[in-house]
């Protein structure tokens, strides 16, 4: 059992390799008593160092470490939403990315319910309005929609969403990945998802 900050750093060697986020984008947070521990801003994570990570309060405010990932305040609000948050994750994956420029989407649930883990690690999916990456204008929006939706989707940038722990969260964005993706493939085709009672059955 490795501690959290190897944790943090292990899995986002893992998402960067299988190129779930690309270059300097994407951050990693896990929670630790009344504050959380979150990859620092510039880097990649594919190189992020368990001895040189962000310690965030839950208000936002650095504690101690390198400069905190800009979008720590991002974190915070799910982490004040969500109790039963441990962990969140933010990449730019790009069919979720493909997906959050669509126009036309339905801003408080985008995707349809295509297969059963989809709903059972996602279920439903809210849009955020754009703002540029690291605009504090977001946190309180973020809040609000974190209170009855694990994930989101930030429009024209990418998927953040919360999990028990770091794998769990993990889990999530990796499921909207592959259903964006599932998608875009099925765009020009008739579609038909899973009907009330099938999702219902999975609950
Ligand atoms: O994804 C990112 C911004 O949205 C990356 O920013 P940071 O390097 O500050 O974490
Ligand atoms: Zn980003």
């Amino acid at each position: 059992m490795t501690d959290i900050s190897s944790q943090i750093a292990e899995l986002g060697a893992s998402l960067y390799h299988r190129r779930l986020t690309h270059g300097r984008t994407g951050n990693l947070s896990a929670r630790t008593g009344d504050a959380f521990l979150i990859t620092p801003t510039g880097g990649s994570l594919g190189d992020v160092a368990p001895d040189r990570l962000s310690l965030v309060s839950l208000a936002g405010e650095h504690l101690d470490g390198p400069r905190p990932s800009k979008e720590a305040f991002l974190h915070a609000a799910f982490y004040r939403a969500r109790p039963d948050a441990g962990a969140v994750v933010h990449l730019h994956s790009t069919h979720s990315v493909a997906v959050s420029c669509h126009d036309g989407l339905d801003p408080d649930d985008v995707l349809p319910p295509l297969t059963a883990y989809y709903v059972m690690r996602v279920g439903r999916l809210p849009l955020l309005p754009y703002h540029a990456p690291g605009d504090p204008a977001l946190g309180p929006i973020a809040e609000r929609a974190a209170r009855t939706a694990h994930a989101l989707l930030l429009a024209n940038h990418g998927p953040i969403a919360a999990g028990a722990d770091l794998a769990c969260a993990a889990d999530v964005v990796e499921e909207l990945e592959e259903t964006a993706r599932l998608w875009l493939l099925l765009r020009d085709r008739p579609v038909r998802p899973l009907t009330p009672d099938q999702i219902r059955s999975l609950s």
